[in-house]
């Protein structure tokens, strides 16, 4: 690669070209790695570097599901005959703890890269003004930038509904998003949460646990609706023993009362609240990059059509991540960035992405997760299904967890005609981690028959409760 970098000026200010010109800093900052020493490589980031994973997403949210595990541990003390109790929590401790870690993080990812001598980094805006053209509006102005190679990964934003109110109810400082409600400076009492996927049931559980009023509302009758029937069930009757729910219900109108939000949610009645959380979903940040006239599809959803190459569909345009996937998580988006990555550096020899099992995980209490088909989208399919659901208070770990049946399960789906996994389900304690066997087994194509005896299990390991559901699936299999 020959480095064509120049700074012709023009009216817009100076204009770069570069081999390679990465838009955003999420997924998109793993790419340029030592194999590009000899590239000349432009990144641009509109906020920090990192992206909402390290900054607003997945690392923080984490952190403080954790904080809250252990005031849920410190209240479930005494049904162990411990002598606890969950005494109330220090807010700006414990969101200076997380922030301390990951601020420095973001700053030193941009230090890096401004390092670099192959790298220019523009602190700005992207959009494009023609074919692999730009202009990055900067503090300073305007930069032009062009490049042969292109990768989209600007990633998406929150969803703000129009509803009535909520703009003054915004400008009072009472409204957040996912965006910003980590940063917030005191404990609310009372907490608003509007939307029951995976941000609105993470946020509830982590409030939840540490002591504030949460009133979630979600369109739907079910919390996580998109998840397998009996896990959102069960899902919702827990986290309706912890908060208060208001389900198919619509928030219709927010009205600023004295220090606080009243919520009108139509049939769903009113909620009186102090801070409002809006976890209604995100949508692709496409709109922000000019892409008419590019060549550059755009799906109805906003979405940066990709091939399963990662081409867009203009010459020298790639994306990765939240902007084109249809699986916003961040595995996704780094499996993608390799992809892209790999297929930079060998023109001749394209890899294809796999999406055929992108497993999931809800960070809340209990922990969700899930690979593959839900039961009902099997059944839709007309495959000839065996499923077995084992409770995790049936194997020795569940025994010291939990007295009674809390309902924490693991429910597996084969395929009679295949014998093959085609969904896992787990709702309960370590859920996320207790997935993988079940991932790795639909991913390497291994048989249901054999799976369980063919390795030792761990006992008395939680593990165990995966164990039994597989030889539950491959006894109704043999049924
Ligand atoms: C609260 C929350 C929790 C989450 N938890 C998890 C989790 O536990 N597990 C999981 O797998 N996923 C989780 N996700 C999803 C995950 O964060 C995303 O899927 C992932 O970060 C997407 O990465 P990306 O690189 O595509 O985009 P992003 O990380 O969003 O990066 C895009 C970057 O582009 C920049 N940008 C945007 N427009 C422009 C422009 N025009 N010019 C220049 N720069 C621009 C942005 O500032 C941003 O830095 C969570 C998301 C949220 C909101
Ligand atoms: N643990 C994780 O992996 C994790 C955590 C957080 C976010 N994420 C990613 O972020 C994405 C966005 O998460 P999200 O929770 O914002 O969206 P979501 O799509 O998961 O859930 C949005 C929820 O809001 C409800 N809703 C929509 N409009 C509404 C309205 N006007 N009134 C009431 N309810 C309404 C929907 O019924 C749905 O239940 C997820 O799809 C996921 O990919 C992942």
């Amino acid at each position: 690669m020959t480095s064509q970098q120049d700074s012709d000026r023009t009216d817009a200010g100076p204009a770069r070209h570069y081999d390679l010109l990465v838009l955003g800093t999420g997924s998109g900052n793993t790419i340029v790695d030592d194999r590009f020493d000899d590239w000349s490589v432009g990144i641009v980031e509109r906020t920090e570097f990192g992206g909402t994973c390290l900054n607003r997403g997945c690392i923080p949210s984490k952190m403080f599901v954790v904080t809250a595990d252990h005031a849920c541990d410190a209240a479930q003390g005494p049904r162990f005959g411990v002598h606890t109790r969950y005494d109330g929590v220090d807010w700006p401790a414990v969101r200076d703890r997380v922030f301390d870690r990951i601020d420095p993080q973001a700053r030193g990812g941009r230090e890096y890269r401004e390092g670099l001598v192959n790298v220019e980094v523009h602190a700005g805006t992207a959009r494009f003004t023609g074919e692999r053209r730009l202009v990055v509006e900067t503090e300073h102005g305007e930069v032009q930038v062009s490049a042969d190679q292109v990768v989209i990964a600007v990633g998406g934003r929150p969803v703000v509904p129009d509803i009535e109110g909520l703009e003054e109810a915004a400008a009072a400082g009472l409204v957040h998003t996912s965006d910003t409600i980590m940063r917030i400076d005191a404990l609310p009492h009372r907490l608003g949460v509007i939307g029951g996927g995976y941000v609105g049931s993470e946020f509830a559980n982590i409030f939840a646990s540490l002591g504030t009023e949460v009133v979630q509302v979600d369109g739907q009758d079910l919390l996580l609706s998109t998840q397998d029937a009996d896990v959102a069930r069960r899902f919702t009757e827990i986290s309706g023993e912890r908060w208060d729910l208001r389900l198919g219900a619509e928030l219709e109108r927010v009205e600023l009362t004295d220090g606080g939000l009243r919520l009108h949610l139509g049939e769903q009645g009113t909620a009186e609240v102090d801070l409002l959380l809006l976890a209604v979903g995100r949508r692709p940040n496409s709109d922000l990059l000019d892409l008419e006239g590019t060549g550059i599809e755009v799906d109805d959803a906003g979405r940066v059509v990709v091939d399963e190459q990662q081409r867009t569909t203009a010459e020298g345009v790639w994306a990765l991540g939240d902007i084109s996937t249809h699986h916003p998580l961040k595995h996704v988006a780094n499996h993608e960035a390799r992809i892209v990555q790999h297929n930079l550096l060998h023109p001749e020899d394209l890899q294809t992405v796999d999406h055929r099992f992108v497993p999931q995980a809800v960070f809340s209490v209990p922990q969700v997760a899930a690979v593959g088909l839900t039961e009902e989208q099997a059944r839709e399919q007309g495959l000839d299904l065996a499923v077995f659901t084992q409770h995790y208070a049936d194997v020795a770990h569940g025994w010291a967890l939990e007295e009674d049946d809390s309902g924490h399960l693991v429910k597996v789906l084969a395929d009679r005609a295949t014998g093959r996994l085609v969904g896992a389900h787990l709702l309960g304690p370590q859920a996320s981690v207790l997935v993988q066997p079940l991932i790795q087994a639909m991913s390497f194509d291994q048989p249901v028959r054999g799976l369980a005896r063919g390795q030792y299990w761990i006992h008395p390991a939680l593990s165990e409760v995966v164990e039994n559901a597989l030889i539950g699936l491959e006894a109704a299999l043999d049924a």
